[in-house]
């Protein structure tokens, strides 16, 4: 037994025994060597293909890079790196950021198909009834539906004609109130005057001038739009980091909140539709002619059978006319003010175009009087406030649901797409060395944005998005700015408030479903002399 034991130990030590034992287990070792080398090949390849990333940080990726103003951190990001598509990790969030106008129209055209939809948002599930807005809707046949639906009968250049008196009427109201405060040379706060415009012209719109004149509703509303945008902008923390889902006391506190406001949406709406649809009736009952100027509830319930709309879709309809078209339209118009009042150049030429085609004596400067005369210069401020000052500066974030190929790389299915439209309407590789500048000439004949417009066929100028998800509200929203900025130019000369130099507007931003100044604009206006 001892001689065995002996002669085992021997062969052990034996160096012929240790290469036999070895073997077997180096042929492991490079097998492993070999899988591991062919995944990371493979891993690579990918990597190669994907847009391409700054560095990141362990658990928050790139989040300690996004700033309170995202368009502005996104921009300096991309420009730092020299990245027009890059991808960026927020927590677990995986974000591509396109800043450039060939790969704009790499998503927005090219690839609209497949990045037509929207991020899952459960405030938008909570306020708007279960995401059957057009806005939050993911890309699929109910959106398809809802979209045509208003794009054929609510938002259409007819109808947006047809609410051209209401503009009027409103233009007025503002116009009385801005001409008592230049009576008695007060100041006025011009953001809340354009804010409440631009809230009672789609009251107006969605409720018809009866139930729009007792402002009550108005006033529900514009508070509803400015207690609800905060949360439908915001991020919510546990789409960053989903291992906080488990513990779900974020979105516990996300969801009470949401529920709350939408029964305060709920209690109006019901109350405005309980209304429209005993009128509604009655009208039926009496003739079945729909009407070009019927507001937007009734057009609504006369043709919801036809699009299969639950008395929900109809409510969420609604709330995309305060979400997506009241504060945009007032921002633009207090971010034009502003300019013109920095620049009194343009703003003296603007005044003179608008003062030359209005007969002496006439307060109002009517939609008729601006069809009837081009006002290019107008539209070329107009256009060079929507380019310097983009108030959805991002668009809304889309998301690919397939993969496709953009400048070379891959967008993987799943991801959130963010366009900084902001960042390319200042990009001085499209713009010139002036991109930075309040130029309106810009957009005039001979001009060097001449041909430039904003309806989608321009991937440097992108106010309204382009493609499938563009926005549908654009001449409902350029007309009511339009309008009231001729007016406001018209009739009054406008000055800063004693002591205070144009210079000194603070310009600081809130970034949120639509970008704003934070501080309120007060300025003196006097009666055109
Ligand atoms: C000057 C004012 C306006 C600006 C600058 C503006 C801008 C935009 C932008 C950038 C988008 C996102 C496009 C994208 O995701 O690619 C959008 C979407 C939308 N806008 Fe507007 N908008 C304005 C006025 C309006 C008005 C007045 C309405 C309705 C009355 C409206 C209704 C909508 C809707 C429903 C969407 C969602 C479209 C969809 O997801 O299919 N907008 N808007």
């Amino acid at each position: 037994m001892a001689n065995i034991a002996q002669q085992f130990m021997l062969e052990l030590t034996a160096p012929r025994s240790w290469m036999l034992l070895l073997l077997p287990l180096l042929l492991l070792l490079v097998r492993c060597w070999f899988r591991a080398k062919r995944a990371r090949g493979i891993r690579q390849q990918q990597d190669d293909h994907l847009p391409p990333s700054p560095p990141a940080l362990p658990v928050l990726g790139h989040l300690h890079l996004v700033g309170s103003l995202p368009h502005v951190s996104l921009r300096s990001l991309a420009r730092k790196h020299g990245y027009d598509l890059m991808l960026l990790r927020l927590g677990a969030m995986p974000v591509v950021v396109v800043s450039s106008p060939s790969a704009a129209e790499a998503v927005l055209r090219t690839h609209d198909h497949v990045l037509a939809s929207r991020p899952y948002s459960l405030v938008a599930d909570v306020v708007m009834y279960g995401i059957s807005d057009i806005g939050s809707a993911p890309y699929g046949d109910y959106w398809r539906r809802a979209r045509k639906l208003v794009t054929t009968h609510l938002l259409t250049v007819k109808r947006v004609q047809s609410l051209r008196h209401a503009r009027e009427e409103e233009v007025s109201r503002v116009i009385a109130q801005i001409g008592e405060a230049a009576g008695v040379g007060a100041a006025v706060d011009v953001s809340h005057l354009l804010g409440s415009f631009a809230n009672d012209l789609a009251c107006r719109a969605v409720m018809g001038k009866s139930s729009s004149r007792n402002e009550g509703p108005s006033k529900l509303f514009r508070q509803l739009i400015v207690d609800t945008s905060p949360l439908l902008g915001g991020f919510n923390v546990e789409e960053f980091f989903p291992f906080l889902a488990r513990f779900g006391v974020l979105s516990k506190v996300v969801r009470a909140k949401s529920e709350r406001l939408r029964r305060r949406w709920d209690e109006l709406l019901e109350q405005l539709i309980d209304d429209h649809e005993r009128q509604y009736d009655a009208a039926a009952a009496a003739s079945d002619q729909k009407g070009e100027d019927d507001d937007f509830i009734h057009v609504l319930l006369s043709v919801r059978q036809e699009y299969s709309l639950t008395r929900e879709n109809i409510k969420a309809i609604l709330l995309d006319v305060f979400f997506a078209g009241v504060d945009t339209a007032a921002s633009v118009l207090e971010y034009t003010v502003v300019e013109l009042m920095q620049r009194p150049r343009v703003m003296r030429k603007l005044q003179a175009e608008v003062r030359s085609i209005v007969p002496k004596g006439q307060e109002i400067v009517s939609e008729a009087d601006l069809n009837l005369n081009g006002m290019a210069y107008l539209r070329a401020v107009i256009k060079e406030s929507l380019r310097l000052r983009n108030v959805t500066p991002l668009l809304a974030p889309h998301l690919s649901t397939a993969s496709c190929s953009v400048d070379g790389f891959v967008i993987p299915a799943g991801v959130r797409v963010l366009v900084n439209a902001w960042a390319i309407g200042r990009d001085a590789r499209s713009w010139g060395e002036d991109a930075e500048e309040f130029v309106p000439e810009r957009f005039l004949d001979g001009g060097s944005a001449a041909d430039v417009g904003f309806k989608g066929n321009d991937f440097q100028f992108l106010p309204f998005g382009s493609g499938r998800r563009q926005c549908p509200g654009m001449n409902f929203g350029m007309a009511a700015v339009e309008v009231m900025l001729a007016n406001l130019v018209h009739r009054f000369d406008w000055e800063m408030p004693a002591g205070k130099e144009a210079g000194d507007i603070d310009m600081s931003e809130e970034f949120g479903l639509v970008v704003h100044r934070k501080e309120k604009l007060l300025l003196v206006p006097k009666l055109r002399g």
